[in-house]
């Protein structure tokens, strides 16, 4: 079974030395990379001519051992270096292809591999190698990215040069960072993993697998299977909407715990006027879900406060990310708190919680650490941060990006927590029925659409 570990540069150069000291040559590595990646590349140039792009470093040598494996093949093969290899292992790939090298400008092909850095990227790309990738940008063609797009920052997904798009980018041996971050994977195309044999840490941060969700029990019943509370606020849309998901993403009840009346309500839902402290003293209530539409006044701060204090299952999303501090957190039980933060949201819990992490990753992590709090930090390139280590996501459709889709996820996430009460858990399917509702509802949605959708979504996984 392939592996999902998503590692940092030393994280991979430990799992490749470890490789090594077991009796395996960097070159043998090597060469595994090259013919694996070759693969793919004939599948795609399917006889159409291919150039190599070869850097000085191990990305450079893995892109000489591709060139020779294709030029084996009988396909038409051209490669340009503009400066000769430094690494020994890459010096015998060079050696090992048998074809020209020119260091001149980029010719006229149809497929062009870039192999000009990989993870060993480590400053501005400048003069040759930055012409010969502007050359690339601006180039027709099937264009395939070896390991990292050469501008590309391994472990943060920056951008350090021309900006290139890849129609596929194909990992070596494990996923890194990049894959999974913004801004790299918007311009990755399609990525896929090339085996190389090595093996991976067990507790790396992984790329999240699809959720098995499963039917209810044969004897269940609608408090057995969940019931959510939504706590309303000021606006009355959000927590609507949030509740349209959350009814058709598996909870077997779903309460609006409100003083308004709300002649939009569907007639499923239930509004319970009661005042909330004694409202969420019902034992039967799995999961409560504060902050679409809530407000950030002083009645705002106070359903916070008797949300959290109620010590039941939690998702925190919207204003109540910018009314949390640490005072109101006292009374609460972390560890089943779940929060889904956007990166504006984010920013606010990191300074209130004086979290300083340098990217959003760290920032997630260290957010978890220091409140005790599962944490999604949500975008196109989502990262969750819980008890049970990092997780990563593919990017769901770009259209995704209208008002109110947040509170659909918020409405998903606490519904799964509201069946089967695990923060984590909630947050990682909630991605998953969040994408999926977005492919099947297709372009432009509103998030009432989305909202739909998440019951086929449901459908897909179980
Ligand atoms: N070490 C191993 O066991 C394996 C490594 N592999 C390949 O090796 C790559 C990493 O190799 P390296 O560590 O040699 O790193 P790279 O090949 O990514 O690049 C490092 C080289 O480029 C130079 N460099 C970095 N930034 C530059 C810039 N902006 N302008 C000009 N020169 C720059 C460095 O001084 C160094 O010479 C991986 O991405 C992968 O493609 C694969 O062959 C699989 C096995
Ligand atoms: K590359």
């Amino acid at each position: 079974m392939p592996s999902h570990a998503v590692l940092t540069v030393d994280q991979k150069r430990a799992a490749e030395k470890a490789a090594m000291d077991g009796g395996i040559s960097e070159w043998e590595l090597m060469q595994r990379a090259g013919e694996g990646a070759a693969d793919w590349v004939a599948r795609m140039a399917g006889g159409r001519s291919v150039c190599v792009l070869c850097g000085p470093g191990n990305n450079g040598g893995d892109g000489y051992v591709i060139a020779e494996s294709l030029r084996k093949r009988g396909l038409a093969v051209s490669v340009v270096a503009p400066k000769e290899p430094g690494s020994e292992t890459s010096r015998n790939a060079r050696e090992y292809y048998e074809g020209e090298v020119s260091d001149g400008a980029l010719p006229e092909a149809c497929v062009y591999v870039d192999c000009l850095f990989g993870y060993g990227l480590s400053r501005k790309v400048e003069g040759d190698f930055a012409c010969l990738l502007a050359g690339l940008r601006d180039a027709s063609g099937f264009k395939i990215a070896i390991d990292v797009p050469s501008s590309i920052v391994s472990d943060t997904g920056e951008l350090l040069g021309p900006e290139v798009g890849y129609d596929l980018t194909l990992a070596l041996g494990a996923w890194k960072r990049a894959h999974v971050m913004m801004p790299a994977i918007a311009r990755m195309g399609v990525k896929r993993l090339v085996d190389i044999g090595i093996e991976l840490p067990d507790h790396a941060p992984r790329m999240s697998l699809p959720p098995r969700l499963m039917p209810p029990a044969a004897d269940a019943h609608k408090y057995r299977r969940g019931l959510l509370a939504i706590v309303a606020g000021e606006m009355l849309g959000a927590p609507l909407l949030s509740a349209e998901a959350a009814m058709r993403s598996g909870a077997g009840y779903v309460k609006l715990l409100s003083e308004h009346s709300h002649p939009d309500a569907p007639a499923e839902l239930v509004i319970d006027g009661a005042p909330l402290p004694a409202a969420l003293e019902d034992t039967r209530i799995g999961a409560v879900l504060v902050g679409p539409g809530l407000g950030r006044r002083e009645e705002s701060r106070e359903k916070l406060a008797a949300a959290l204090s109620a010590r039941k299952p939690a998702v925190l999303d919207a204003d109540a990310l910018h009314l949390l501090d640490p005072s109101l957190l006292e009374n609460a039980d972390r560890s089943m708190i779940a929060v889904t933060s956007h990166e504006g949201e984010l920013a606010a819990l990191c300074e209130t919680f004086e979290v300083r992490g340098a990217d959003k990753i760290a920032r997630a992590q260290e957010l978890h650490a220091a409140t005790g709090m599962t944490v999604l930090a949500k975008g196109p390139d989502s990262v969750l941060a819980g008890a049970e280590g990092l997780r990563f996501f593919t990017r769901g459709s770009s259209w995704l990006s209208a008002a109110g889709t947040g509170d659909v996820l918020a409405g998903i996430a606490a519904s799964r927590l509201a069946v089967h009460g695990e923060p984590q858990r909630a947050l990682e399917e909630a991605v998953w029925l969040h994408h999926e509702a977005a492919r099947l509802a297709g372009p432009a949605f509103t998030a009432g659409q989305l909202a739909h959708a998440v019951k086929p979504a449901m459908e897909t996984y179980l």
